[in-house]
């Protein structure tokens, strides 16, 4: 979908809130990718009525809705201070109800995996995919204040995975890209090979299209440097389902990974609020 077509869609305002002098609000639709109602937030920094803004897609991680980074990450404290637009969408389509999308929280519902799903049975609704890469951003710089040429993009697990992979495929919208905690290899993880399973069924070339190792082993766009936090105490960096090394190691002259390693956190949201600061302060000095 181009901006043209994403200013014809119409928003219905869920809420609005006054934070640090802006304004969180949650905005629903029909989506025509995913064949059903979404929401998404949009922070709205003080600020935004006399000019555009540099905005920041968030991508969030298995069981989560737009509502788990609004309310417990605090982010709204550095978008206001940096001035920047943050868009953060749910992970899944919602309410269309496909048999076995409710049976365990790491597929279906919850965990969308930002692919488009080849399988017969999820494909008609499971793209998310082209929910972010096409139908959110055209609606986004149609209908609010973003300025299109400072974007970026980061993400938590399951929307690390996919801010690592839809920023390294579309360099034109994405210039910043950063992660916490991101499923850097779900080629080689139980979660992934889960998904891409149920999803793509066994097709690993179409796998590949939406693993970020591998989509930076393949990179040849404009140069990249990527901000991956980890924290040590995370149990499934432990149990292998995120495997940061892996991406790390495929740096090359046109990649470089700022990969920290965070003494003692876990996967949670206290792990992402401690450093939520450092991402804001890296996309602004790229945007
Ligand atoms: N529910 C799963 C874990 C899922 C999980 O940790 N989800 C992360 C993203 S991968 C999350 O952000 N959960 C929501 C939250 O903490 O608010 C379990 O019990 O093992």
């Amino acid at each position: 979908m181009t901006s043209a077509a994403g200013a014809a869609i119409e928003l219905k305002e869920i809420s609005s809130a006054k934070c640090f002098g802006g304004l969180q609000k949650v905005y629903e639709f029909y989506s025509n990718e995913l064949k059903s109602n979404t929401k998404f937030g949009a922070y709205i920094p003080e600020g935004a009525q006399n000019k555009k803004l540099p905005a920041l897609f968030y991508l969030s991680g298995l069981t989560c809705t737009e509502a788990n980074f609004i309310e417990k990450s605090g982010f709204q404290r550095y978008a206001a201070e940096h001035k920047i637009i943050v868009i953060n969408p749910d992970t899944s389509p919602r309410g269309v109800k496909i048999e076995g999308d409710d049976e365990s929280y790491d597929f279906g519902t919850g965990a969308g995996f930002y692919l488009d799903a080849t399988v017969t049975k999820w494909s008609e609704n499971y793209r998310m995919y082209s929910y972010i890469v096409k139908e959110l951003t055209g609606i986004v710089f149609s209908q609010l204040p973003v300025d299109q040429k400072r974007v970026g993009i980061f993400g938590h697990s399951m929307g690390g995975s996919g801010a690592l992979s839809i920023g390294l495929k579309h360099p034109e919208i994405f210039r910043s890209i950063s992660a916490f905690a991101p499923i850097c290899n779900p080629m080689n993880c139980q979660w992934g090979q889960k998904a891409f399973t149920g999803y793509l069924a066994d097709d690993q070339s179409k796998w590949k299209e939406y693993d970020a190792t591998e989509i930076a082993k393949k990179y040849d766009g404009p140069e990249r440097e990527i901000l991956l936090d980890q924290g040590t105490a995370d149990k499934f960096y432990h149990e292998k389902q995120l495997l940061p090394e892996n991406f790390v190691e495929v740096q090359n002259s046109k990649i470089k990974v700022h990969f920290e390693k965070r003494e003692g956190y876990d996967h949670g949201y206290f792990f992402i609020s401690t450093f939520l600061g450092e991402h804001f302060k890296f996309h602004s000095k790229h945007l």
